[in-house]
Formats: C-alpha cells, sequence, structure tokens
C-alpha cells in the first residue's frame, strides 16, 4: 500500500473557516435566499463540510437548512491510479428533492467521477430544480464535462501527487496538504 507524504499545506483551520464564509455567502447570494435549498455530503469528509455550510448559513440567515448525505466509495489501488469506479453505497436525504435545488459538497474534485455517480443517484431519487457543486478544493485533472460552482481554493497539482483533506470530524486537526505517494 502506498504511503501519502505531505509536501506542502495549502490551507490550515482559519483558512478553511474563511473559504467555507465565503462559500455561503455565494451560496445565499446565487440562490436570492435559502429557500428550497437543501445540501447534500458526499462521505465522508463533505458531511462534515455541509454541515459547517449549513451552520453558517443558519448564523447569517436565520434558517435551518437541511442536509442529506450521499455514500460513495471509489475502487482503485491507490488515489494516483486514473482508472476508479465510484459506486453508491447509500443515500439518505429525508427531504423530497422535487424542485428543490441541491448544493452538492465534498472535499475534493479531481476527475469528476464521484459528482457524476452523485448526480446519477439524485436524479434517481426525484427531480429537482437544478442541482449545484461545491468543493473545498479543485485540484484539476478533470477526465468528465463537470465544474463546481463554489470552490474554496483552486490547487493545480500533478497526476502523481494528491490532495488530503484533514477536518476536526474525522481526522486530529483542520488542514489541506498536497501531497506525494512513495
Ligand atoms: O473527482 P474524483 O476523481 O472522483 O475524486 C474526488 C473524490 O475522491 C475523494 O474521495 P475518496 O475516495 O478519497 O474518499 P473519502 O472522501 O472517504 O476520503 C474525495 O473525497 C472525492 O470524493
Ligand atoms: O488528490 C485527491 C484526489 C481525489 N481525492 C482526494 O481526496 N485527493
Amino acid at each position: 500500500m502506498a504511503k501519502l507524504i505531505e509536501k506542502t499545506v495549502v490551507m490550515d483551520g482559519k483558512a478553511i473557516e474563511r473559504a467555507l464564509t465565503r462559500i455561503a455567502h455565494e451560496i445565499i447570494e446565487k440562490n436570492k435566499g435559502t429557500k428550497d435549498v437543501i445540501i447534500v455530503g458526499i462521505r465522508k469528509r463533505g458531511v462534515p463540510l455541509a454541515e459547517r455550510l449549513s451552520s453558517i448559513i443558519e448564523n447569517i440567515e436565520g434558517v435551518h437548512i437541511p442536509i442529506g448525505v450521499l455514500d460513495i466509495t471509489l475502487y482503485r489501488d491507490d488515489l494516483a491510479h486514473m482508472s476508479y469506479q465510484p459506486l453508491i453505497q447509500e443515500t439518505h436525504i429525508d427531504e423530497d428533492i422535487t424542485n428543490k435545488t441541491l448544493v452538492l459538497v465534498d472535499d475534493v474534485l479531481y476527475t469528476g467521477r464521484t459528482i457524476r455517480a452523485a448526480l446519477d443517484a439524485l436524479i434517481d431519487l426525484g427531480r429537482p430544480k437544478k442541482i449545484q457543486l461545491a468543493v473545498l478544493i479543485d485540484r484539476g485533472h478533470r477526465e468528465l464535462p463537470i465544474r463546481a460552482d463554489y470552490v474554496g481554493k483552486n490547487v493545480p497539482t500533478a497526476t502523481k501527487e494528491a490532495i488530503a483533506v484533514k477536518l476536526t470530524d474525522t481526522d486530529d486537526c483542520d488542514k489541506v496538504f498536497i501531497g506525494e505517494y512513495i
């Protein structure tokens, strides 16, 4: 199993908090408020990011935004290996998504395969009015015509590198670094 070595820290906890606060404002602005907005986090780290966005929006607007969860696993040898297949494990969205604005949230956007699988799963559930995408990091290297509406930080990377997002909810701290497999 390849080991990921930390090379460069690209966001610390403060930077992550500021980026999420900006994205929360952008979501409110783009949707002219929060009516009919549901935030859907992709496990694993998209879920705490979705919760943080929902709570920031609630602080700004005084409105609770419902959260849904998609569990999608990528089958592959390691992150440097390009051809992997996303598999939908579970979908938990309590609300009816018909005519709603869904904001999908993930930590890293890379090839776009996870988001394509997420779109398939959401469209199977019903007919949302629109689906938007928020990611903490866009590292480039798309293999599908997918782009994010809200980006915390664009981080150009080499394919041999990997982005690691660490969040206190799932790890020991809040930080994003570029690493390399050895
Ligand atoms: O654009 P893509 O090429 O699909 O890559 C992005 C996905 O890869 C990572 O998930 P990972 O499989 O590492 O799972 P994790 O979220 O549990 O860390 C990341 O969280 C995204 O979901
Ligand atoms: O570098 C990458 C690519 C996909 N997913 C990650 O979490 N990091």
